[in-house]
C-alpha cells in the first residue's frame, strides 16, 4: 500500500483544493510545499497581497471620495509603505491560518518542503534541513504554479528594478516609475501607483492594453488613468534598464528614455517545473515551463494530474481552485461536470473591470447579432451616494430569443456585481427576468434593471419598425 491515495505539490488555490476535495471523498491526501509558502502564490506574492494592498490604497489615499469632498480629498497626506504593508501582512497572516486550519481538519497532512519526482509514483519531499524523504502516492497533482519571467537582458535589484513579487517588498513609494507589459498585472500595479501619487508610465509592446476586454471599457480606464497623469507607451519595447545611484532610465527600442525612481516588469510568467525532475515520471514540460493537460486534467501519465497555473491559460486563483477540485474528483471515479464555459474575468484596476460572456467585437466578428442596454450609475440613486460618477453596466441581448449574451462591468463594485449577470446566463434566463425582477433600492445592481429596459426600449422599437 503507498503512503498516500494522493500526493499534491503545491499549496496555492490549486493544490488546496484538490487535496480537501480528495479527503471529502475519504481519501488519504497530502501537499508537499515549504511551511512559509502556504497557500502558494496566490496569498502570499500574488491575488491577496496585491488585492489588499488596492484596499489600503483605496482608503488612504481617498480617491474614490474625491467627487465628492474635492480632488485635494486624502485620508493620509504622506503615505509610507508600512502603512500600506501592515494591511497585507495581516491579511496574509490570518489567510494562512485559516488554510492550516481547514487543511488539518480535513486530515489532509502538509509536507513541509519542496518536491521532485524519483519515479511516477514516489516524489522525494526535501525539507528546510535539506533531508529528502520519499514519499509514495496512487495520484500525484502537479500545481506548482509560476514566477515572474525575468528577461535576462535587464539586471534585477529588487530595489529599484523589479518585478510583481519584489515589488511587495519596496522601501518606499517611488515618485516615478515604469512598468513594463500592460497584462492585467502591470495594469493593477499601474492603477495602485498611480493612485499614490507616482508618475507612472506604462510601456506594452502590443499596440493596446487588455485587448479580451470590452472595447468601452478598456478605453475608459485609460482616459481615468491619463486623469491621474499615467503615459502610455503601446507599440514600444524595452531595449535596456540602466540603474543609476538616483534613479533608473528606462531605454525603448525607439530610442526614448524614461527616467524614473523605478522599474516593475510584469511581462508574463514562467512555469515551475524545472526543479521537479519530470523526466523520472515520464513527463515535460514546454518552453514556458507549462504541462499539457486533457480535458480532465491528466497529464500523458494518466494517474498524474496538473492544474494552475503551471498547465497555463486562464491562470486564475478563481479557475485553479475548481481545477484542483476536478482532477481530484475524476481521480476517484466521482461525478464531475468539468469547468463551464461561462467563465468571470475580475480585473482590479482603479477602477475595477469585470464581465462575463463575449464583447461586441467578438460577436460583431462571429456575426451574430446583439442589442445593447446601457446603465450609468450617475444616474442611479446608489451611485451619486456613494459619489460614483463614472460607473456602467452594459448588457449584450440576443434580439431573437432574449438572452444574454455577454454584461461588462466597470467602476464600484463590478467584479461583485458581474455575478447577478453571470447567474442568470448560467441558467439560461432571457433579460426580461431583469426586466420584471424587483431590486433593493437604491443599490447599484439596479443597473440591471435600468440596462435591461433600455435594450428592451431599442429591441421593441426595431421590432416594431419591422412590423
Ligand atoms: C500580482 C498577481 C495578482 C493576481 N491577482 C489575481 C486575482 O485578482 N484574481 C485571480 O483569480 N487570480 C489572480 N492572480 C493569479 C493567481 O494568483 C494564480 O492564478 C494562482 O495563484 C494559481 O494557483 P496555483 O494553484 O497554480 O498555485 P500558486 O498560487 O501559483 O502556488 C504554487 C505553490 O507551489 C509551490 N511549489 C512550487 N514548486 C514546488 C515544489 N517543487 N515542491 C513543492 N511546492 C512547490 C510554490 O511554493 C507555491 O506555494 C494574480 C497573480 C499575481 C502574480
Ligand atoms: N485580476 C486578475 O484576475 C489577475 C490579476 C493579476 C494577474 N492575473 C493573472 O496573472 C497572469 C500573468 O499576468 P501578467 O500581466 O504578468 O502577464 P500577461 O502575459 O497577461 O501580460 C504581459 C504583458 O506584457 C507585455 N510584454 C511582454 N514583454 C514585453 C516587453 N519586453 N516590453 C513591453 N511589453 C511586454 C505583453 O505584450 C503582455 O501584454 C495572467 O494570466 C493574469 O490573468 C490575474
Amino acid at each position: 500500500m503507498r503512503d498516500y491515495d494522493i500526493l499534491v505539490i503545491g499549496s496555492g488555490p490549486g493544490g488546496q483544493k484538490a487535496a480537501i476535495a480528495a479527503a471529502k471523498l475519504g481519501r488519504r491526501a497530502a501537499v508537499v510545499d515549504r511551511a512559509d509558502s502556504l497557500g502558494g502564490v496566490s496569498l502570499h506574492t500574488g491575488t491577496i497581497p496585491s488585492k489588499t494592498l488596492r484596499e489600503a490604497v483605496l482608503y488612504l489615499t481617498g480617491i474614490n471620495q474625491r467627487d465628492m469632498y474635492g480632488q485635494s480629498y486624502r485620508l493620509k497626506d504622506d503615505i509610507t509603505i508600512g502603512d500600506l504593508t501592515s494591511r497585507t501582512e495581516h491579511v496574509v497572516g490570518r489567510e494562512v491560518d485559516v488554510i492550516r486550519s481547514q487543511l488539518s481538519r480535513n486530515r489532509v497532512a502538509h509536507l513541509p518542503g519542496t518536491g521532485r519526482f524519483l519515479d511516477e509514483h514516489t516524489v522525494a519531499v526535501r525539507d528546510a534541513s535539506g533531508q529528502d524523504r520519499a514519499v509514495t502516492a496512487d495520484f500525484v497533482v502537479i500545481a506548482t504554479g509560476t514566477r515572474p519571467a525575468r528577461p535576462a537582458s535587464v539586471e534585477f535589484d529588487d530595489r529599484t528594478v523589479l518585478d510583481s513579487d519584489s515589488v511587495l517588498r519596496m522601501e518606499r513609494v517611488p515618485r516615478s516609475m515604469v512598468i513594463v507589459g500592460a497584462g492585467v498585472i502591470g495594469m493593477e500595479y499601474a492603477s495602485m501607483f498611480a493612485a499614490l501619487g507616482s508618475k507612472v508610465t506604462v510601456v506594452e509592446q502590443r499596440e493596446g492594453m487588455l485587448g479580451f476586454c470590452d472595447a468601452e471599457v478598456v478605453e475608459a480606464l485609460r482616459y481615468h488613468l491619463r486623469d491621474l497623469a499615467v503615459t502610455f507607451r503601446f507599440g514600444e519595447t524595452v531595449a535596456a534598464v540602466e540603474r543609476h545611484e538616483r534613479g533608473t532610465l528606462t531605454v525603448l527600442a525607439s530610442g526614448k528614455k524614461i527616467a524614473a525612481d523605478a522599474v516593475m516588469y510584469s511581462a508574463g510568467r514562467q512555469g515551475l517545473t524545472e526543479g521537479l525532475d519530470l523526466e523520472k515520471a515520464g513527463l515535460s514540460a514546454d518552453g514556458r515551463g507549462r504541462i499539457a493537460v486533457d480535458a480532465d486534467y491528466r497529464t500523458a501519465v494518466p494517474h498524474i494530474y496538473a492544474v494552475g497555473d503551471v498547465i497555463g491559460f486562464p491562470a486564475l486563483a478563481a479557475t485553479s481552485m475548481e481545477q484542483g477540485r476536478t482532477a481530484a474528483y475524476h481521480a476517484f471515479g466521482e461525478p464531475v461536470h468539468g469547468l463551464q464555459d461561462l467563465q468571470p474575468i475580475g480585473i482590479y484596476t482603479i477602477p475595477e473591470i469585470s464581465f462575463v460572456g463575449r464583447t461586441e467585437d467578438e460577436l460583431t466578428d462571429a456575426l451574430v447579432p446583439f442589442e445593447v442596454g446601457v446603465s450609468r450609475y450617475r444616474e442611479l440613486a446608489r451611485g451619486q451616494i456613494i459619489g460614483d460618477a463614472h460607473g456602467m453596466l452594459k448588457l449584450l441581448v440576443s434580439p431573437g430569443d432574449r438572452k444574454l449574451l455577454g454584461v461588462h462591468c466597470f467602476g464600484t463594485g463590478a467584479t461583485e456585481l458581474i455575478h447577478i449577470g453571470h447567474a442568470v446566463m448560467g441558467c439560461g434566463g432571457t433579460v426580461d427576468y431583469l426586466v420584471d425582477a424587483v431590486f433593493n433600492y437604491p443599490t447599484l445592481a439596479e443597473s440591471y434593471k435600468v440596462a435591461a429596459l433600455d435594450v428592451t426600449n431599442k429591441i421593441r422599437q426595431i421590432d416594431r419598425l419591422g412590423d
